[in-house]
Protein backbone atom coordinates (compact mmCIF):
# COMPACT_ATOMS: atom_id res chain seq x y z
CA UNK A 1 0.00 0.00 0.00
CA UNK A 2 1.47 3.72 -0.82
CA UNK A 3 0.19 6.91 -1.20
CA UNK A 4 0.19 10.00 -3.88
CA UNK A 5 3.42 11.01 -2.16
CA UNK A 6 5.26 7.90 -1.67
CA UNK A 7 4.57 6.81 -5.52
CA UNK A 8 5.59 10.05 -6.56
CA UNK A 9 8.86 9.38 -4.71
CA UNK A 10 9.33 6.42 -6.16
CA UNK A 11 8.86 7.27 -9.48
CA UNK A 12 11.65 10.17 -9.36
CA UNK A 13 13.86 7.79 -7.99
CA UNK A 14 13.28 6.24 -11.11
CA UNK A 15 13.78 9.32 -13.25
CA UNK A 16 16.78 10.33 -11.47
CA UNK A 17 18.59 6.69 -11.53
CA UNK A 18 17.09 4.75 -14.46
CA UNK A 19 17.32 1.28 -13.17
CA UNK A 20 17.17 -1.31 -15.83
CA UNK A 21 13.83 -2.39 -16.52
CA UNK A 22 11.61 0.06 -15.36
CA UNK A 23 7.91 1.06 -17.40
CA UNK A 24 8.41 4.40 -15.61
CA UNK A 25 11.93 5.08 -17.67
CA UNK A 26 10.55 3.58 -20.72
CA UNK A 27 7.29 6.03 -20.78
CA UNK A 28 9.25 8.92 -19.72
CA UNK A 29 11.56 8.06 -22.78
CA UNK A 30 8.41 8.23 -25.07
CA UNK A 31 7.59 11.63 -24.31
CA UNK A 32 5.12 14.40 -23.34
CA UNK A 33 2.90 13.19 -26.35
CA UNK A 34 2.82 9.43 -25.92
CA UNK A 35 2.49 10.48 -21.61
CA UNK A 36 -0.69 12.61 -22.48
CA UNK A 37 -2.30 9.79 -24.31
CA UNK A 38 -1.99 7.09 -21.62
CA UNK A 39 -3.37 9.76 -19.48
CA UNK A 40 -6.81 10.34 -21.92
CA UNK A 41 -6.91 6.37 -21.81
CA UNK A 42 -6.52 5.88 -18.64
CA UNK A 43 -9.15 8.89 -17.95
CA UNK A 44 -11.35 6.55 -20.62
CA UNK A 45 -10.79 3.33 -18.91
CA UNK A 46 -11.99 5.09 -15.39
CA UNK A 47 -15.14 6.62 -17.21
CA UNK A 48 -16.28 3.12 -18.31
CA UNK A 49 -15.26 1.38 -15.24
CA UNK A 50 -17.66 3.72 -12.97
CA UNK A 51 -20.44 3.53 -15.73
CA UNK A 52 -20.26 -0.34 -15.80
CA UNK A 53 -17.39 -2.09 -13.70
CA UNK A 54 -17.20 -3.22 -10.08
CA UNK A 55 -15.83 -0.73 -7.47
CA UNK A 56 -12.58 -3.08 -7.62
CA UNK A 57 -11.72 -2.86 -11.36
CA UNK A 58 -12.62 1.03 -10.99
CA UNK A 59 -10.31 1.52 -7.72
CA UNK A 60 -7.41 -0.31 -10.32
CA UNK A 61 -8.21 2.18 -13.25
CA UNK A 62 -8.17 5.22 -10.79
CA UNK A 63 -4.25 3.94 -9.50
CA UNK A 64 -3.68 3.62 -13.07
CA UNK A 65 -4.57 7.06 -14.04
CA UNK A 66 -3.30 8.19 -10.86
CA UNK A 67 0.15 6.57 -12.16
CA UNK A 68 -0.12 8.04 -15.92
CA UNK A 69 -0.65 11.48 -14.48
CA UNK A 70 2.08 11.47 -12.81
CA UNK A 71 4.59 10.10 -15.40
CA UNK A 72 3.32 13.08 -17.10
CA UNK A 73 4.12 15.40 -14.07
CA UNK A 74 7.91 14.32 -14.17
CA UNK A 75 7.17 14.62 -17.84
CA UNK A 76 7.15 17.97 -17.88
CA UNK A 77 9.53 18.63 -14.80
CA UNK A 78 6.36 19.14 -12.84
CA UNK A 79 6.71 18.97 -8.51
CA UNK A 80 4.02 18.07 -6.26
CA UNK A 81 4.06 21.67 -4.75
CA UNK A 82 3.07 22.76 -8.26
CA UNK A 83 0.33 20.99 -7.97
CA UNK A 84 -0.59 21.24 -4.44
CA UNK A 85 -0.64 25.29 -4.66
CA UNK A 86 -3.81 24.89 -6.84
CA UNK A 87 -6.03 22.43 -4.68
N1 LIG B 1 1.48 2.10 -10.31
C1 LIG B 1 2.05 1.75 -11.35
C2 LIG B 1 1.35 1.59 -12.60
N2 LIG B 1 0.05 1.74 -12.92
C3 LIG B 1 -0.01 1.45 -14.22
N3 LIG B 1 1.20 1.11 -14.71
C4 LIG B 1 1.57 0.73 -16.09
O1 LIG B 1 0.45 0.88 -16.90
C5 LIG B 1 0.07 -0.40 -17.47
C6 LIG B 1 -1.42 -0.50 -17.48
O2 LIG B 1 -1.86 0.47 -18.31
P1 LIG B 1 -2.39 0.15 -19.77
O3 LIG B 1 -3.85 -0.08 -19.64
O4 LIG B 1 -1.91 1.22 -20.68
O5 LIG B 1 -1.73 -1.24 -20.07
P2 LIG B 1 -1.15 -1.86 -21.36
O6 LIG B 1 -1.62 -1.10 -22.55
O7 LIG B 1 -1.41 -3.32 -21.30
O8 LIG B 1 0.39 -1.63 -21.09
P3 LIG B 1 1.48 -0.84 -21.92
O9 LIG B 1 1.97 -1.79 -22.95
O10 LIG B 1 0.83 0.40 -22.46
O11 LIG B 1 2.54 -0.52 -20.88
C7 LIG B 1 0.69 -1.43 -16.57
O12 LIG B 1 0.96 -2.63 -17.25
C8 LIG B 1 1.98 -0.74 -16.17
O13 LIG B 1 2.90 -0.86 -17.23
C9 LIG B 1 2.07 1.19 -13.72
N4 LIG B 1 3.41 0.97 -13.71
C10 LIG B 1 4.05 1.12 -12.55
N5 LIG B 1 3.41 1.48 -11.38
C11 LIG B 1 4.19 1.59 -10.14
O14 LIG B 1 5.26 2.50 -10.39
C12 LIG B 1 6.41 2.09 -9.68
C13 LIG B 1 7.60 2.04 -10.61
O15 LIG B 1 7.38 1.09 -11.61
P4 LIG B 1 8.55 0.73 -12.65
O16 LIG B 1 9.01 1.98 -13.26
O17 LIG B 1 7.93 -0.18 -13.65
O18 LIG B 1 9.64 0.07 -11.85
C14 LIG B 1 6.08 0.74 -9.03
O19 LIG B 1 5.74 0.98 -7.66
C15 LIG B 1 4.84 0.28 -9.76
O20 LIG B 1 3.99 -0.45 -8.94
Amino acid sequence: MKTFDQLFAELSDRAENRPEGSGTVKALDDGVHAQGKKVIEEAGEVWIAAEYQSDEELAEEISQLLYRVQVLMLGRGLSLEDVYRYL
